[in-house]
């Protein structure tokens, strides 16, 4: 059996964060392992409170889990503060987990949540892009994390390529923008690159207002099929096709935003 790591915050809803990453691991056949950075009070309708974990007990919960049981890929969601962010990168590097080493690691840059809270303390960003930016396998972020992170406003397909190049250059080995706000592209391209080769990676656009946990499902598709041992480009077919699936087979939950489904990968039909 294999293993994924997700290190990230729990979304009281179960439609992002770690309870999306958990269902997708499980729903691609990998044993979910967990780092818990913050317990979020969340709903359809946005985050209304939460408490960060202390960084040490998240740095330790990665040690333990890599010590005994192993990690074949990992990846990050929210990571709360500047302060966990440290801590994870120094837990990683002794993990072995990481760009240099040899288990891969997804870092996707959740800076907020769709309901436009911010996931991040002040310092967040600078010491996510310092810390786990050359530390990543690939990066995935979505357009709104890579105006953030680069200052770039991304409205076309040419703007996603000259990002991602810029991107890469902040040190991930692999960038994977994704396509999904997009606006007025009928199709919804995610892009990958890694430094030298383009690929588009292309899928329908659905019409759905309920997208909650999509990024977190593309993001541990990708680590799972990583955790299984698929070289990079093909991994990140295998998460796009998935997470195109859980997309169509979103379903409405709340008064709001109703999260993606990964069950479609365990439904008869
Ligand atoms: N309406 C949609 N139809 C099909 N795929 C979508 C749709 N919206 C998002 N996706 C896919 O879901 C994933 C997450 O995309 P995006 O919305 O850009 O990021 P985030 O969820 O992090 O904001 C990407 O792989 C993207 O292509
Ligand atoms: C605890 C927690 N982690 C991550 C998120 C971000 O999820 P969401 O708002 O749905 O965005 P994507 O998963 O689509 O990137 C969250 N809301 N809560």
């Amino acid at each position: 059996m294999k293993t994924a790591l997700t290190i990230a915050g729990s979304d009281s809803g179960g439609a992002a964060g770690l309870q999306a990453d958990l269902r997708t691991f499980l729903t691609c056949g990998v044993h979910g392992l967990v780092a818990v950075t913050a317990v979020t009070v969340q709903n359809t309708l946005g985050v209304h409170d939460r408490a960060d974990l202390p960084p040490h007990i998240v740095a330790g919960q990665i040690e333990a889990v890599a010590a005994d049981m192993g990690v074949n890929a990992a990846k990050t969601g929210m990571l709360a503060s500047a302060e966990i962010i440290r801590a994870v990168a120094e837990a990683c590097d002794k993990a072995g987990i990481g760009r240099d080493f040899k288990t891969p690691f997804v870092v996707d840059p959740v800076a907020a949540s769709m309901h436009g809270t911010p996931l991040f303390d002040d310092d967040g960003l600078a010491a996510l892009r310092d810390e786990l930016l050359p530390r990543a396998t690939v990066l995935t972020p979505n357009l709104d994390e890579v105006r953030l992170l680069t200052g770039m406003e991304v409205t076309t397909r040419d703007q996603m390529h000259q990002a991602a190049f810029v991107l890469q250059r902040l040190g991930p080995r692999y960038v994977l923008v994704k396509g999904g706000h997009l606006k007025g592209d009928p199709e919804c391209m995610d892009l990958l690159f890694d430094g030298s080769t383009f690929v588009e990676l292309e899928g329908p656009r659905f019409d759905t207002p309920h997208t909650h946990g999509a990024g977190d499902t593309m993001a541990s598709a990708l680590t799972a099929g990583l955790s299984r041992g698929m070289p990079v480009v093909e991994a990140a077919r295998f998460a796009k096709a998935f997470v195109s699936k859980a997309v169509e087979n979103a379903y409405p939950m709340g008064e709001k935003v109703g999260p993606v489904s990964a069950f479609w990968r365990l439904a008869p039909e």
